[in-house]
């Protein structure tokens, strides 16, 4: 099977150098340093399940360099998604699978739009990764995993196949979802109201969580979420809401989500396709989100100062 990685950051490095590691053709599209060092020394992960190197690596960042691929794991940020579909184009032949394993409820849709829709699984990964250095990937917490399926909860022999090849990466837990919609959408209950309010409060989710004040911030950021969600149309049922505190309560207390740390290092960030997303939704279906509104637009300002447009 012919891998292609779009995106070899925290995430897309971390998966790709498992599955290269396995011994799969995997093609890694990076740019700029990171590229170069890739091209140089190979793909260096520092894991807490144990460090290995990926060299030689194949890598570049022309993807009709590539040509058409058996699967393409998009791995880059939410709000590079449109311009990273259309450099796609060359990746993906009449069989090509396109799976996101992005935060948030939008990839998929831009993804099908461009490419067709019959190419795109929805998925989503769970790990915490970063790119350290050019060339070097820290997976610093949490079992790494993804999962991603038919939009309509077929168990359709293409995802089956592909879950039994990535299966074969070390200490990956796959997973072939029925009701991939609702996974996404409870994930994104989770990681838009941490995100925000993380980042607005500029603290680890352990302090998050054990103030009063912020705790029932999140509990009604969370809530938000699984309202929209459920005026889309995604069945997720109300226990999310307990499942995702308990969830919470159960981090290290040092935690903090990458769109937080994106804002608090002052770089671009996800801020509009994660608490913007659920106040777009909201608009959209009538659903009042007075919490994530309050984190939108806390944080326009500095989105705006670490240049990045938006609409
Ligand atoms: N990191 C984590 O722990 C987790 C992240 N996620 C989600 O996964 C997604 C990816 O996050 P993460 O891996 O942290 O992001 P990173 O920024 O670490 O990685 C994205 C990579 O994609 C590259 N890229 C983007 N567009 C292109 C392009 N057109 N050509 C070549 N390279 C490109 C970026 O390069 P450049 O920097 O030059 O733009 C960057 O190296 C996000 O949606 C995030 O929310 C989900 C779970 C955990
Ligand atoms: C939930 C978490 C922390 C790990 O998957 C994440 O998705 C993120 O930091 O963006």
């Amino acid at each position: 099977m012919k891998v292609c990685i779009f995106g070899a950051g925290g995430v897309g490095g971390y998966f790709g150098g498992r599955l290269a590691q396995a011994g799969i053709d995997v093609t890694f599209i990076a740019r700029g340093a990171h590229l170069d060092a890739i091209l140089a020394d190979g793909l260096h992960v520092k894991s807490i399940d144990g460090d290995f190197v990926v060299h030689p690596a194949k890598a570049t960042a022309l993807p009709e360099a590539v040509g058409p691929v058996d699967v393409v794991l998009c791995c880059m940020k939410s709000w590079q998604v449109t311009e990273a579909a259309d450099q796609m184009r060359a990746l993906v032949g009449p069989q090509t699978l396109v799976i996101p394993l992005l935060n948030g409820v939008e990839a998929h849709d831009i993804l099908a739009r461009s490419l067709g829709a019959e190419h795109v699984l929805p998925g989503l990964c769970k790990l915490i990764t970063m790119i350290d250095n050019p060339g070097h990937i820290r997976h610093a917490g949490a079992a790494p995993y993804l999962a991603f399926g038919e939009v309509d909860g077929r168990l359709s022999q293409r995802a089956q196949h592909v879950a039994q090849v990535f299966s074969e990466a070390r200490g990956v837990s796959v997973h072939l979802s029925r009701n991939i919609m609702t996974q996404l959408w409870r994930k994104f209950m989770l990681i838009a109201p941490w995100s925000g309010i993380g980042a607005l409060t500029r603290s680890p989710i352990g302090a998050i969580r054990s103030l009063p004040e912020t705790r029932a911030m999140l509990m009604d950021s969370i809530r938000e979420v699984y309202d929209v969600a459920r005026a889309v149309g995604v069945p997720v049922e109300e226990k999310a809401i307990e499942d995702t505190m308990a969830f919470i309560d159960a981090l290290p207390f040092e935690g903090t989500a990458s769109m937080q740390r994106d804002i608090m290092a002052g770089r671009p960030s996800e801020l509009n396709e994660q608490p913007g997303a659920v106040v777009r939704h909201g608009e959209k279906y009538n659903v009042p989100t007075p919490v994530n509104r309050l984190t939108y637009h806390s944080l326009l300002p500095q989105e705006h100062m670490a240049g990045k447009k938006l609409p």
